[in-house]
């Protein structure tokens, strides 16, 4: 695995990187002048979910209104809400996911890796070629994200992904949906988003948004999308700053956490470039032509250019880069290799791998268990009439099922709602107060809350119950927007709305039903007859919609069974017959509910286009090259397919590959930063993804976004590089511990070095020396004893890199040659002097200490900004003091650390 953090912003993590980081805020900009200019601006990690910042987990509850709520929640903590309702609404809510994780699934190394970064909090571009498992990583990624967010997941994490079928294939929505944008054309398009304030403290709610096959993501998308969210979360934070009336010092450390790349959001993107590609906006926008005078900057037309690695966030975003090696979905390594010669090889090797598969893959494909392979064609025209002519050649009756579709409230309203009752004078400040912390914390039916504290006041009961049902009908007009909308899941759904069938139909399912008996999106059968839908049935699809990894879909597969009343019974290619029940898609839209579509897993499936079957596994498939055009299409159609006993493939067409691609992927591989050939930000020449976003938004920079500028893009690479390298050490550490967390009954990560007890990832960034594994049970003793194991696999891999990079001896403890054998102790080649470098070693272990004295600070600084009762300046003072106070020394320490 090729594993590289690039152009990562710097300054992440409690590393003496970190620290140089927080210095370049603007006070001690001002109080440290003498230190060298790029480290100053060195801006702070850009997206560190969980693990630091001042306002993070309360940020949206920071809002005026809600400061009387922190007061009320202190005093009478949640007496409205029952552990009852609490358990209702989290298995209501869910993860969100409609793609059910195979129990069996356990991540690789790589894979684990990818986890691993997400956890810490990192930004992540994780990619591969097809089949390496990118779609489950991010399954089990949201899984893990589930835990960590109990009670609000789907308010913390957006899925999202670019068209309306990627979003249902993964259980999310559209980006658009996401941003409430109806379509992209114009940059004023994108103003909306800043300017619309339901969709200002959802974002503020947000914590992390994951974008499946984001490489159909263009780098003007990605730039825009930098900009506009930087702008919308800065501007609330700033709201949030005046109603709180946060000042000076306070003020700007408050803003600071939002002066990052997408506002500081967490972004996870998967894809590969070697797929396909973002598709451009050529045509003329709206009525331009018509109109007299020359358009608006904002009206200029929005072309979706370009490639994502093309945009500058792409270097700036502190994105690290993990990529997938391990192919799952071919087991043949000659057709994987065949494969990856389409994929990216030069020109000869593909042009040869092409000739060889044409070769192997010209024979018809055997059709003995009565089902036909999938036509894999270009054009929707050519898939709709191949079906149809099929289906209707078949004789008997055909059925059609109709989809049941439905939209569901899950979300209570925000807090704003209630304030008329305020403002009005319904209630007093003293009600208010205990009413503001359980409404807004959202756990619990507000009904409940409502009228457990107005009982008394009917006037007031009745105006909030009509406050609530009135957001509950603007929710739903937002959900049917969504559902209905470009790319919602009424209109994308990967199952139509009605499923017309015949008894010899050909179908592939669009879900995965059963993984264990390989009953999984993409499995390709024949309908056997039609069986009446008895009570069993309708039972058994019940059962499997609810549980915590889904909206409870229960009624609504009920209703389908009143409107369709028999059920397709289908033979699989693997040989199993079954019935086919209704499944529940469902489309989850942050902070306010889900849209749900009840249908068969089912399509005909004689034919698909390329476009349709990306992100799909087909077990027979037929790829008529003819009519191929574009980036990408001759492999993501290939590589489709399981085998070469699989695929059959008609016509001939060229490998089409987009020089940029090529050139990135060749940069990536040497490890050298891609350079855009537009990207000198030299004022006149800036390349078009910035400049158009810069020129459109108000206040469009963030701190990295800054320095890239000032610098360009080998200039902040280089300056950036020390700053890179600690962090890339840190998270090596980090990910280390996280995939020991994440595999086995590894307990600990210890220092050989230091050979300190190491608490958990937290202390790993501090690691010097090489991380050991200390394994449970027989290997505890032999831990206790003071041996420590050899490390390995990944854990190796990374103790290989920090050694090399730290430069420390790995000689301080004798080292057991495999788990549970003890070797004999290593003879220590440094024993009796100093190992080289203990004198930075010194200086480093006290800055840790400080470093860990600053969490704390810090950490009780957040407990303050959180509380939303309002922050008292006096108590602010002590914890801001003792803040400058320790940076100071780090600094002190990190000057003398650098004059060594
Ligand atoms: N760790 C794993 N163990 C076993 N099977 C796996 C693992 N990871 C992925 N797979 C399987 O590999 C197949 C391909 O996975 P997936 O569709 O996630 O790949 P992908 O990289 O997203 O592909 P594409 O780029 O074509 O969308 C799936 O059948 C999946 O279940």
């Amino acid at each position: 695995m090729r594993k590289q953090p690039f152009g990562a912003a710097p300054g992440c993590g409690r590393s003496l990187g970190r620290v140089a980081g927080r210095y370049c805020g603007a006070q001690l900009q001002r109080t440290r002048p003498q230190l060298a200019p790029a480290l100053l601006r060195v801006p702070s990690c850009p997206a560190r979910a969980d693990t630091t910042g001042l306002l993070r987990p309360g940020l949206s509850r920071a809002l005026p209104e809600v400061v009387t709520a922190a007061k009320a929640a202190k005093r009478s903590p949640s007496k409205s809400t029952s552990k009852a309702s609490d358990s209702r609404h989290s298995s209501r809510h869910g993860s969100g996911s409609t793609l059910k994780l195979d129990p069996s699934f356990l991540p690789s190394e790589e894979q684990a890796r990818a986890i691993a970064t997400v956890l810490s909090g990192r930004n992540l571009f994780l990619t591969g070629c097809a089949g390496t498992g990118k779609s489950a990583t991010l399954l089990a990624l949201r899984a893990k994200l589930a835990e960590k967010y109990p009670d609000d997941y789907d308010r913390r994490v957006a899925v999202v992904a670019m068209t309306g079928l990627a979003a249902t294939i993964v259980g999310g929505i559209t980006l658009h949906s996401l941003l409430k944008l109806r379509r992209i054309e114009t940059f004023r398009d994108l103003e909306r988003m800043v300017n619309d304030k339901t969709v200002l403290s959802q974002l503020l709610e947000l914590r992390t948004i994951i974008l499946d096959e984001a490489g159909m993501m263009s780098a003007e998308l990605l730039q825009a999308l930098d900009c506009y969210l930087t702008c919308a979360r800065k501007k609330a934070a700033e709201e949030v700053a005046a109603q709180n009336n946060l000042k000076g010092k306070e003020e700007e450390a408050f803003l600071e956490q939002f002066d990052r790349p997408f506002g500081g959001l967490q972004v996870i993107l998967s894809g590969d470039f070697f797929q396909l590609a973002p598709i451009e906006n050529k045509g003329p926008v709206g009525n331009q032509h018509s109109t007299y005078r020359p358009l608006a900057p904002s009206d200029q037309p929005f072309r979706n250019r370009g490639f994502m690695f093309q945009a500058p966030v792409f270097q700036y975003g502190g994105f690290t880069l993990v990529e997938l090696t391990k192919v799952y979905r071919q087991e043949e390594a000659a057709f994987v290799d065949l494969l990856n010669a389409v994929r990216c090889g030069g020109e000869a090797a593909a042009g040869e791998a092409k000739r060889q598969l044409l070769t192997q893959c010209a024979a018809a494909l055997d059709e003995g268990d009565g089902i036909k392979p999938t036509l894999l064609y270009s054009k929707n025209a050519d898939v709709g009439r191949k079906n149809e002519e099929e289906l209707e050649q078949l004789p008997g009756r055909a059925v059609a099922l109709e989809a049941l579709d439905a939209l569901r409230v899950t979300h209570e309203p925000p807090l704003s709602v209630y304030q008329p009752l305020r403002q009005e004078g319904q209630v007093g400040d003293s009600t208010w107060e205990l009413l503001a912390a359980p409404l807004e914390a959202g756990r619990s039916d507000h009904l409940v809350t409502l009228s457990g504290h107005l009982r008394d006041n009917a006037a007031a009961l009745r105006q909030a119950k009509e406050l609530r049902t009135a957001w509950r009908r603007h929710a739903r007009e937002h959900l049917h927007t969504v559902a209905n909308g470009g790319g919602g899941l009424f209109r994308e759904c990967q199952a139509a709305d009605k499923v017309q069938l015949k008894v010899g139909a050909q179908v592939m399912m669009v879900w995965n039903v059963d993984t264990e008996q390989g009953l999984v999106n993409g499995s390709r059968g024949v309908i056997e007859r039609f069986a009446p839908a008895g009570d069993s049935d309708i039972s058994k699809a019940v059962a499997k919609s609810g549980g915590t990894d889904q909206v409870d879909c229960g009624p609504e597969l009920r209703e389908w069974f009143k409107q369709n009343h028999e059920v397709p019974v289908v033979r699989f290619a693997n040989g199993s017959v079954t019935p086919v029940l209704p499944v529940a898609f469902t489309s989850n839209v942050p902070g306010y509910g889900a849209c749900i579509r009840v249908q068969v897993p089912l399509k005909l499936a004689w034919a698909i286009t390329v476009h349709k079957s990306q992100g799909m596994t087909l077990d027979k498939v037929v790829v008529n090259l003819r009519d191929f055009f574009g980036h990408g299409m001759l492999y993501t159609a290939l590589s489709r397919s399981r085998g070469v006993k699989g695929l059959q493939i008609t016509g001939d067409s060229y490998r089409r590959t987009d020089v940029r691609v090529t050139r990135w992927w060749e940069a990536h591989r040497a490890g050298r930063l891609y350079i855009n050939p537009d990207a000198h930000p030299d004022g006149t020449d800036a390349p078009w993804c910035w400049r158009d976003a810069q020129q459109h938004c108000s206040k469009p920079h963030n701190a990295p976004a800054r320095l890239w500028w000032e610098l360009g893009p080998e200039r902040y690479h280089e300056a950036t590089r020390w700053e890179r390298e600690q962090q890339e050490a840190e998270v090596l550490a980090a990910e280390a511990a996280a995939v020991l967390a994440i595999s086995g009954p590894v307990v600990d990560v210890e220092l050989a070095a230091e050979s300190t007890a190491a608490a958990g990832a937290a202390a790993v960034p501090a690691i010097s020396g090489p991380v050991v594994r200390v394994e449970l049970a027989a290997e505890a003793e032999a831990a206790g004893a003071g041996e420590l194991l050899l490390p390995r696999g990944s854990v190796a891999a990374a103790a290989t890199a920090l050694q090399a990079r730290t430069g420390a001896v790995a000689t301080t403890a004798p080292v057991a040659v495999a788990a549970g054998v003890a070797a004999p102790p290593a003879a220590s080649t440094t024993a009796g002097r100093a190992p080289p470098g203990a004198d930075a070693s010194l200086r480093r272990q006290r800055l840790r200490q400080q470093l860990q004295l600053l969490a704390e600070v810090e950490s009780d600084l957040q407990l303050l900004f959180t509380r939303r009762g309002g922050v008292r300046k006096d108590e602010l003072a002590g914890p801001l003091r003792r803040l400058a106070e320790l940076r100071a020394e780090m600094l002190a320490l990190e000057e003398g650390e650098e004059g060594c």
